[in-house]
Parts: C-alpha cells; sequence; structure tokens
C-alpha cells in the first residue's frame, strides 16, 4: 500500500526547512501563507456558517500572518471581523508584515480582548515557532477565552503546543478545529496536544510533496501502510505449524489469567498453535479454561531447555502474570540465548529494572528480535534517563530506547509510539478511550507474539500489533472488555 499524504509527519522544524526549500526552488512563499489564511478561512465559515464575530488573534511571527491573511478574508466575505495582535506589529517582517500591510481590519493590543457571546476565535498567536513558555498575556486569553466557553479554531496548531513533542508550553487553547499545512506535527497526535487539537485538517498550500519527502524523516501515523506488505497471508491449506508457534508463559497458580489472554488473543492473530507453558502448580487453573490453546508444564531452567529443544517453537510471550523474579531473568536470558523472539511484558520487563543492560545486552546481536511493551512507569524502570529528559519527545524517547535495547519499543498510552532501532517510527492514533482496561495489555502482548510467530519482523509486528488491537477495540465498543476485545481481533486480509 502506498505511504498516504495523511501519514506523514514532519516536526515543526523540519517543515520550516521545507518551507526554506519550497522558497529556494522560486515558488512564491507570500502565496503560501496566502494560500494558508484562505484555508483556515474557508474551514472557519463552513464550521461556522452563523457566526456573529470572528476574533482574529494574530501573534509575532507567520502564523500571525497566515491569521492577517484569515482576517482580511473574513471581512471581504461579509463577516464581521476583529482583529487584536501580541507585540508591536509594526516590527513583523517578511510576508508577515506584508500580511499586515493588506489587512484592513483596525488591530488592538491582545490584553484588551474579552470574549462577547457569539465569538468565533481564530488562533493565529503561535505554531511552528513556539520556542518556550507563552507569555503572561497569553495564559491570560487562554483564561478567558476557556471560561467564556467561545469555539477556537486554531492555524497550524493550538498556540501554546509544542509542535514536536504535543507538550503544553504554560498555557494552550482548546481547540475546536485545527488546520495545518501540508502534513501534521507529532504535536497534533501526541498527548496532551492531541486533546487541544479538536478535529485536524491537513491543507495543500502548493508545496511539491517531494519537498516534503525528500526530508526522509521515517515518522508516520501507524497504519497499514506501514506494515501490510509484512503481514503474513493464510491460505486455508496453510500447515498450522507454518502459520508459527506462539508460546505464553504462564504466572503462578494465582496469575493465571493474563497468560491466558495473550494465548487466546495469539491465536486469533493467526498463530497456527498457541502453547501455554505454565508451572506445575498452576496447570489446574489453566486447564481448566483452555480449549484450542495447548498447555505444557515449563518451571525450571532444565525444563524450559528441553522445551526449546523444539526449533519450531520460535516466539514467545513473556510478562503477564509472570512475577518480577528471578525466574523471569533466567528465561529471557535461555530465550535470548537460542535466537527464540520475544514479546517482553509487564512483569517481564519489570524484573530488569535493577540491570536494564542484562536484557540489551542478551539480544543485541543481529536483527531485533524482542519487542518490548511498556507502559510509562514500565518505560521509567528499563530507561530512566530517557524518561527523565525533558528535552526529548515521546517519540524520541521510544526511538533512543529502540536502539539501545535493539527492540522495536512499544512504548504504550493512547498515543502508543512504536520505534525501530534503525529509527523508524509511528505514533499510533486509532485506540478509542475504552482500551485502557484491565488485561488490554495482555491482549496487545499476544497479538504481537502472534505476528512474530508467523515469521514478521519486530517493528511492523510491533506496529502492526497495536493498530490491528485499536481496530479491535473500536469494534467491540464502549463496553469492552479484554475478552471481548479477542473476539474482534481481525488480522485483516
Ligand atoms: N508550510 C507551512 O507550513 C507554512 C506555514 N506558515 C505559517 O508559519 C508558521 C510558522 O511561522 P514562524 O514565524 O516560524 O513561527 P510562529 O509564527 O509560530 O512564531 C514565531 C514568532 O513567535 C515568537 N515566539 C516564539 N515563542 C514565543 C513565546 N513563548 N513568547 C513570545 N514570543 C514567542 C518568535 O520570537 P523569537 O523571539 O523566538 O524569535 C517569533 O517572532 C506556521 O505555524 C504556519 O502558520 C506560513 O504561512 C506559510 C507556509
Ligand atoms: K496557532
Amino acid at each position: 500500500m502506498a505511504k498516504g499524504r495523511d501519514n506523514w509527519l514532519l516536526t515543526p522544524s523540519a517543515m520550516g526547512e521545507v518551507d526554506a526549500a519550497a522558497a529556494a526552488s522560486g515558488i512564491d512563499s507570500f502565496g503560501l501563507m496566502e494560500k494558508a489564511g484562505q484555508a483556515v478561512t474557508a474551514a472557519v465559515l463552513k464550521l461556522f456558517p452563523g457566526g456573529e464575530r470572528f476574533v482574529v488573534l494574530c501573534g509575532p511571527g507567520n502564523n500571525g500572518g497566515d491569521g492577517y491573511v484569515a482576517a482580511r478574508a473574513l471581512q471581504e466575505s461579509g463577516a464581521a471581523v476583529a482583529l487584536y495582535h501580541l507585540g508591536d506589529p509594526s516590527k513583523l517582517k517578511g510576508d508577515a508584515a506584508t500580511a499586515r500591510s493588506r489587512c484592513p481590519v483596525p488591530a488592538e493590543a491582545l490584553e484588551t480582548y474579552f470574549p462577547m457571546r457569539g465569538d468565533v476565535i481564530v488562533d493565529a498567536i503561535f505554531g511552528a515557532g513556539l520556542a518556550r513558555s507563552v507569555p503572561p498575556v497569553v495564559v491570560d486569553i487562554v483564561r478567558r477565552v476557556d471560561e467564556a466557553g467561545a469555539p477556537v479554531v486554531a492555524v497550524d496548531l493550538p498556540s501554546g503546543i509544542d509542535g514536536r513533542t504535543g507538550t503544553v508550553m504554560g498555557a494552550a487553547f482548546k481547540a475546536r478545529h485545527t488546520v495545518t499545512f501540508m502534513t501534521r506535527k507529532p504535536g497534533h497526535l501526541l498527548l496532551p496536544g492531541r486533546l487541544h487539537c479538536g478535529s485536524v485538517e491537513t491543507v495543500d498550500i502548493g508545496i511539491p510533496f517531494r519537498l516534503v519527502e525528500a526530508k526522509d524523516v521515517h515518522l508516520f501515523v501507524n497504519g497499514p501502510q506501514e506494515w501490510l506488505a509484512a503481514l503474513p497471508t493464510t491460505d486455508a491449506t496453510a500447515h498450522k505449524f507454518r502459520r508459527g508457534h506462539l508460546t505464553v508463559f504462564s504466572g503462578p497458580a494465582t496469575a493465571t489469567g493474563a497468560a491466558r489472554l495473550a494465548a487466546a488473543a495469539g491465536l486469533r492473530a493467526g498463530a497456527g498453535l498457541v502453547t501455554v507453558a505454565t508451572p506445575p502448580d498452576a496447570i489446574a487453573a489453566n486447564a481448566a479454561h483452555l480449549t484450542a490453546v495447548m498447555l505444557k508444564a515449563v518451571e525450571t531452567g532444565n525444563d524450559l531447555d528441553d522445551y526449546l529443544r523444539d526449533e519450531r517453537r520460535t516466539a514467545f510471550v513473556l510478562g503477564p502474570g509472570f512475577g518480577v523474579g528471578p525466574k523471569a531473568r533466567a528465561f529471557v536470558t535461555a530465550l535470548a540465548a537460542t535466537g527464540r523472539h520475544l514479546v517482553l511484558d509487564a512483569d517481564g520487563i519489570t524484573a530488569f529494572a535493577e540491570d536494564p543492560q542484562a536484557l540489551f545486552s542478551a539480544f543485541a546481536d543481529g536483527a531485533p528480535r524482542l519487542v518490548l511493551t511498556p507502559h510509562e512507569g514500565e518505560f521509567a524502570r528499563l530507561f530512566p534517563d530517557l524518561a527523565d529528559d525533558p528535552a526529548l519527545s515521546k517519540v524520541d524517547r521510544a526511538r533512543q530506547a529502540a536502539a539501545r535495547a535493539n527492540a522495536a519499543v512499544v512504548y504504550k498510552g493512547a498515543d502508543s509510539v512504536i520505534a525501530a532501532p534503525d529509527g523508524r517510527a509511528v505514533i499510533n492514533e486509532n485506540a478509542p478511550a475504552s482500551l485502557a482496561t484491565a488485561g488490554s495489555g495482555d491482549v496487545l502482548a499476544g497479538i504481537v507474539g502472534g505476528l512474530l510467530a508467523q515469521g514478521m519482523p519486530a517493528f511492523e509486528a510491533a506496529a502492526a500489533g497495536v493498530w490491528l488491537h485499536g481496530e479491535a477495540a473500536s469494534k467491540a465498543g464502549a463496553s469492552l472488555t479484554a475478552e471481548t476485545l479477542i473476539n474482534h481481533i481481525d488480522r485483516w486480509h
């Protein structure tokens, strides 16, 4: 499947370089601003055809320039328009100065704006160029607008959202709708930025897309175009061994449910055979609940060595309900040493908190065979320095973690980021809020394990697994449980 333009993500600085390259290639940069402002105007008029007054808030850079274009175009459409500016507008430069000079709407200082009933706000204070926390006057205006409940349409980004990280820089508008240009930016998808954007519309303002592609940023919105070619196809005659064998390790008798959820999900995701490897004391509990999934007692290191003699057992899930002791570390080391593919989740991750390097060393060689699925707390246990570095975005963190661990990393959340050691990364956007339910992570680990068992490479399996998990949740509806989620996993081909 071709990469759709909707799936590209550029950081604001990369977009700035694309702008510069467009100007250098002879494209009229004011023409781009004009198209940007006109697109904002069209969106505003479409969303609020009966708007009583359009209030355009303009900042000191080109985002403000887009605002001056929009103010002029809104007035030309016959609407009532008011305009407020941050800073001294006579200091505007370049295209923004041109846009202001062509805008006949009288402007007043931003601090004098108090929302009136019926106002629709066009937020053109800061976009890609936000460089630090917003000034106090913007904090005040954001608060006034919030309190008045006035709808906001944001130009490029809601002012106050860092387009690279999605962080709120002091304060940020909560927009009803955001109009961005050429590609979305990571801050439109990463939390909390996503929650400030409302619906997001990406407008082609006429920059040749080859200039975007030339940035080669390896960052996309997660979707089938990223991994469909690697998704195993099955036909009715495929032998079950050729569809792979997934093994999920069960916890002790009191903690077996998580492994069974993962096992059932792995089967639904297409693994030909799935075994739950269980401590003997948990055989009865597991046997009472398993049908298509097989069961095998594996307690000691020797048991595991015996189990691993069958080389068709290629893919494993370790972590859900497993416990965090030395057994987890020993089992993981044995799996790594025998070339197995592993989804390490939950307790399996925490088991390496004291010595993450032992895990990274075990899987250091060759193509990535490890998929790590940490949520925020687990991520910080394995990668405390990355978790603590405020300069890093969630994408940066996941990428650096993947490189360090030679693993595909699924940094989970409502804005899961999946990264590969070679720098590829995707941000997931199809997970409904209902997915935050007990056992949901176990199901994800199982899906990814099921895809690994079928021979899918680690990054593709991880990205596909997260997406299929989100799709299943959407189909399962708002009252989903981990069990109903499994029933909606669809291998999508
Ligand atoms: N292809 C495109 O996407 C196009 C986008 N356009 C629009 O241009 C903006 C980006 O414009 P830029 O001028 O780079 O950036 P901004 O307008 O967002 O902001 C820069 C100015 O804001 C000042 N600034 C930054 N942070 C703060 C802050 N916290 N407090 C006060 N002032 C701040 C900054 O000043 P410095 O002192 O940091 O230099 C700048 O003055 C993009 O978002 C689109 O809307 C073009 O219209 C066309 C193509
Ligand atoms: K803005």
